[in-house]
């Protein structure tokens, strides 16, 4: 039993001892809670489980960097930290198993004191495994999709580099509700005040990218997913993306906003409203003339298995019955000024 005694003499009187057991107790009850309490605020703040050792690190720099010897060398520096964490767990579990068996499985040692032994080893075996399980799920994950993420400049980086911030503007509303006409507009006048901006528009994505793509509702899901992707790809690219698309379901426009949320990057959303009789007035393509006559199927609004939901609560309204195409792009520009988004010269004259 002599083995776990400590070979430097310790002042024996017994209060000091009793203050030494007590803190050491304090101690690990405050690093238990300083773990949790870690992993806890890293769930909240990254969406993602433990993040606890690598915080202060950016997770795309230290991917880049996997198979680099360039670069700033925080991943040489957060595998070095994540071996000696490992090393260490490692170390503290088999003590937990060493002490266990020589100081605690003997005879006269039976429960509840052999508890103290077991509780131990069981409380470092669900440390390493708790976190080890967590690491392992996300390399297992790239590996087994033989990727690797290529990070090179930050988002941060290119906007400082192109002094404007990138953001999406996501237009949505019926056919013939105005959506391209403004969009149009809008675009014009950023890019006349020398922003980056660029459409991306219901009709012209479906004779490229899209033109796989019917009018289906799984369609639509899977055209709304792609344009949220790429939207993102353009307002991460410091440049103002503007969506105009039918983008009939809530739960797609909410998948697109949650992608922009998650990467840190703006989304508008603009409801472009019009009372379906005036769509059907205007009718610029005759579409809703052929989906009346059965020409069209699943046209949305017409067709009872085409609805449109409603935004609930987009950043913006436009009611293109009462509200000119100026009125709007004024209306969008007024917000992006009034929130901090953009800053447009005061003294333009093009719109
Ligand atoms: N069945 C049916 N329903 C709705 N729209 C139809 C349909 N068939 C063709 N079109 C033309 O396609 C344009 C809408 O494409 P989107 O990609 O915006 O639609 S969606 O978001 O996937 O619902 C739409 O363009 P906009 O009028 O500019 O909205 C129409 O020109
Ligand atoms: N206030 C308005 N805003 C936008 N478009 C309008 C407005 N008033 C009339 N229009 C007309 O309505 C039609 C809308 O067509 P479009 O912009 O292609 O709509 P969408 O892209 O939503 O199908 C155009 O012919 C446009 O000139």
């Amino acid at each position: 039993m002599s083995l776990f005694r400590c070979p430097i003499p310790l002042p024996s009187a017994s209060n000091l001892r009793t203050f030494g057991v007590y803190s050491s107790g304090g101690l690990f009850a405050l690093g238990i809670w300083f773990f949790l309490d870690a992993a806890i605020v890293s769930k909240h703040a990254n969406a993602s489980d433990v993040h606890v050792h690598i915080n202060s690190l950016e997770k795309a720099r230290l991917s880049a960097e996997s198979f680099s010897f360039s670069g700033s060398n925080d991943a040489w520096k957060a595998r070095l930290v994540l071996f000696l964490g490992f090393a260490l767990m490692a170390g503290g579990l088999a003590g937990s198993v060493c002490v266990l068996v020589l100081k605690y499985v003997v005879p006269e040692y039976p429960f509840p004191t052999l508890y103290f032994g077991v509780a131990n080893v069981i409380a470092n075996s669900t440390v390493v495994l708790w976190v080890s399980q967590n690491f392992e799920d996300e390399y297992n994950y790239n590996l087994a999709l033989n990727i690797t993420w290529h990070a090179g400049l930050t988002y941060a980086e290119r906007t400082a580099i192109l002094r404007q911030p990138g953001l999406t503007i996501w237009l949505t509303g019926l056919s013939a509700s105005g959506k391209s006409t403004i969009a149009t507009a809008l675009e014009q006048h950023l890019l006349h005040n020398a922003f980056s901006a660029y459409r991306l528009d219901g009709d012209n994505i479906r004779f490229g990218l899209n033109k796989d793509l019917g009018f289906s509702p799984e369609d639509r899901v899977e055209n709304i997913r792609r344009i949220g992707e790429v939207a993102k790809l353009f307002a991460d690219a410091a440049t103002v993306a503007i969506a105009s698309f039918i983008s009939p379901y809530i739960a797609d426009r909410k998948i697109a906003r949650d992608l922009h949320d998650a990467a840190g990057l703006t989304f508008i959303e603009v409801h472009v409203d019009v009372p379906l009789e005036v769509a059907e007035q205007r009718d610029p393509k005759q579409l809703y003339q052929k989906a009346r006559a059965g020409i069209i199927k699943n046209f949305t609004g017409v067709s009872p298995d085409a609805p449109y939901e409603k935004p609930e609560k987009p950043e913006i309204y436009i009611d293109t019955s009462r509200e000119s195409v100026e009125d709007a792009v004024a209306k969008i520009v007024e917000y992006l000024e009034s929130n901090g988004i953009l800053k447009l010269p005061k003294d333009t004259t093009s719109s």
